[in-house]
């Protein structure tokens, strides 16, 4: 379960989250949504524990993000909005992943190939050198092969033609018992099937929140 609690987040003086509390729990499949600077990512980062809270707190499973960074990140399945300047190759990326994460290398290539991304042919290729879809496309197929039960996607399908999105869509389809899927998406209708509960927020607010 994720609990944040009376979460308030300032830059300098700007409020990006203005004492935000809300719960998720197991078999939520929620559309994040709001317009640009609504403090969406400022949200995610903070469960990630990226952030340091001018006041509040967040919990994950009953752990602390902040405190307990190394195995709340290890619980969940995180692909961010920008894919992170990663030098290793592929191969060596898979092999970190392996070994840090726990990760089937097969299952990474098999996620892969259900989201044609020709791995084994760019397989000695820098990450930060695959196109902005290709390197999506990578992140999916870990994010999946982690086998996670918190997956927390920001706009993963920003760089993604129309092919990859419905294969992506398709696989968390298939991949959605007993998770909570966090999804920031400015495209309902894409995601409308999939998710069972919607929260908009606003300057920093969460503005409405429903179970369809
Ligand atoms: N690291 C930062 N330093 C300063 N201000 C920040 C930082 N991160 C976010 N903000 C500010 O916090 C507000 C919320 O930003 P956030 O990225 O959370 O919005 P968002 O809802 O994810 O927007 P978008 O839909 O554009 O991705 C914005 O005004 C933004 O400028």
């Amino acid at each position: 379960m994720i609990k944040v609690s009376n979460l308030t987040k300032k830059f300098a003086s700007h409020i990006s989250l203005d004492d935000v509390s809300i719960e998720f729990n197991k078999n939520e499949y929620i559309a994040l949504m709001g317009p640009n600077g609504a403090g969406k990512t400022t949200l995610i980062r903070s469960i990630l524990g990226y952030y340091h809270p001018n006041s509040g707190n967040v919990s994950i499973n009953g752990m602390d993000p902040i405190k307990q960074r190394i195995e709340v990140l290890d619980k969940i399945s995180f692909v961010p909005q920008l894919p992170p300047p990663i030098k290793l190759n592929l191969n060596e990326l898979i092999q970190y992943i392996e070994a840090s994460s726990n990760v089937d290398k097969e299952l990474i290539m098999h996620y892969a190939n259900e989201m044609k991304l020709d791995l084994k042919a760019n397989l000695n290729k820098s990450f930060f050198k695959l196109s902005g879809g290709m390197k999506q496309k990578m992140l999916i197929a870990i994010s999946l092969a982690k086998k996670s039960n918190i997956i927390i996607y920001d706009e993963p399908t920003a760089n993604l033609d129309p092919v990859a999105r419905d294969d992506f869509y398709r696989l968390l389809k298939q991949n959605e018992d007993e998770k909570i899927l966090l999804f920031v998406t400015h495209r309902l209708d894409e995601v409308k099937e999939i998710v069972n509960r919607q929260i908009y927020m606003d300057l920093g607010k969460i503005v409405s929140d429903e179970i369809v």
